[in-house]
């Protein structure tokens, strides 16, 4: 199913770590919902916005990026769009003059209801819609946050929104298979079904005691050994584009789960071959810091062929009749060799296609090895205490320009 391929010696010990099962435990009244909603959204709108930042928009973005084509037609479900990962007032401006053109929906995420990006642009966009669609409003808004506690939840009650819920015990980086994910993604046309079907049979084989045949051990165990060989960046490498932002939820998950206390590596992503010819010169000859982890799906469902000249003026002709994922395809092995010459430890973590089912399973494979590499280096897995000092600093500034504008 997944296969991971390494040359680094590890000696794997028996290890405790704490169970992730319940992280994709969707009931089947909550799918149904889920999916009618989804449909619902598909007939009534043509963009779904989703507010929401860290755990509770790049796991669906994601997803997303991934499964659906690089350049959508009507036919494909909705345009999912996103708001309140970032404060630029440039971003929330252009995007109200482009919601003007669509019919919307909206589905605000966010587990503590209180993180101050989502909630602003929540506040702008709430009242957005409102204007746009009066009380149909209500029918158009639709929030993901905590089952009992919240600022949010207050909003949705009270105004009468529906409402999915976020499980207390599952935090944002790990909520992919809760609605948080799900909705978003089952409204862009994704079979969410699939997806969760993967990531069970990930969970079923990742439970294998036999840590040598467990590539989740596998992977954890070996980035833990070049840890502590001196090692501090870790590059997660692709060579599909559309996995770009499946790396921006890899990196939260890593970053946030083991940078603490002084430890963990760097999360550092790279998409190949375009970030070659940008970046490819420090990793081959630069500071060595960095080992690499590639991903690679073996069937990719569109594909080019190379076609024949009779000129063969840029002397290509070789490579006619060759399709262009194959030639990808080797432009993977050549990397990997020339990386493993120049002294970069290369990883593989290698799937057989790039659909729902195979996303949902390499989604669970990083959350279960990512549990078990924060254990290794005995921190804890699920908090964040970092962020919240920025959060502090920031509200405290807020704070005090707000006193100084009352004056
Ligand atoms: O879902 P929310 O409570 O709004 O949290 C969104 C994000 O906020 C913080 O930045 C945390 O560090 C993240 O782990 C979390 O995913």
């Amino acid at each position: 199913m997944l296969e991971f391929h390494s040359t680094i010696q590890t000696q794997f010990s028996s290890h405790p770590v704490p169970d992730i099962s319940h992280y994709n435990q969707s009931t089947f009244d909550e799918l149904f919902e889920i999916a009618n909603i989804a449909q619902e959204i598909n007939l009534k709108a043509q963009v779904l916005l989703v507010i929401g930042v860290g755990g509770s928009f790049l796991g669906a973005r994601a997803v997303i990026d991934a499964l659906t084509p690089y350049f959508k037609t009507d036919a494909y479900g909705v345009e999912v769009i996103y708001a309140g990962q970032n404060m630029s007032g440039a971003y929330l401006n252009q995007l109200l003059k482009y919601l003007d053109t669509k019919e919307i929906y909206v589905n605000v995420i966010s587990k503590s209801g209180s993180t101050m990006e989502p909630a602003l642009a929540f506040r702008v966009v709430k009242q957005y819609m409102e204007q746009r669609y009066g009380i149909e409003s209500k029918l158009r808004i639709i929030v993901t946050t905590d089952a009992e506690k919240g600022i949010l939840k207050e909003v949705a009650d009270k105004e009468g929104y529906r409402r999915f819920v976020i499980p207390s015990e599952v935090g944002g980086r790990y909520s992919i298979f809760t609605p948080v994910g799900l909705l978003p993604i089952a409204a862009a046309g994704i079979d969410i079904q699939a997806f969760i079907d993967g990531a069970k049979q990930a969970e079923c084989d990742l439970s294998n005691e036999n840590l040598e045949q467990n590539p989740a051990y596998q992977y954890a165990f070996s980035r833990y050994e070049l840890y502590k060989k001196g090692y501090s960046v870790e590059l997660l490498a692709s060579f599909e584009p559309r996995l770009n932002k499946l790396h921006e939820w890899w990196k939260q998950l890593f970053g946030e789960s083991e940078g603490k206390e002084y430890k963990g590596l760097y999360p550092s992503t790279v998409n190949y071959s375009t970030d070659l010819h940008a970046i490819g010169q420090f990793i081959q000859e630069g500071s060595r810091i960095m080992f690499e982890t590639l991903i690679h799906f073996e069937e990719v469902e569109a594909d080019t062929e190379i076609p024949f000249t009779l000129d063969d003026m840029d002397g290509l002709n070789y490579l006619a009749g060759r399709s262009m994922n194959a030639i990808n395809a080797t432009s993977k092995d050549g990397v990997a060799l020339a990386h493993e010459e120049g002294d970069v430890p290369v990883m593989k973590i290698v799937l057989p296609k790039l659909d729902a089912y195979h996303v949902g399973y390499l989604m669970f494979f990083f959350m279960k090895a990512c549990v078990i590499s924060a254990t290794l280096l005995e921190v804890n897995p699920f908090d964040q205490p970092g962020v919240e000092a920025y959060k502090q600093k920031m509200v405290e500034l807020l704070k005090k320009d707000a006193l100084v504008i009352q004056k």
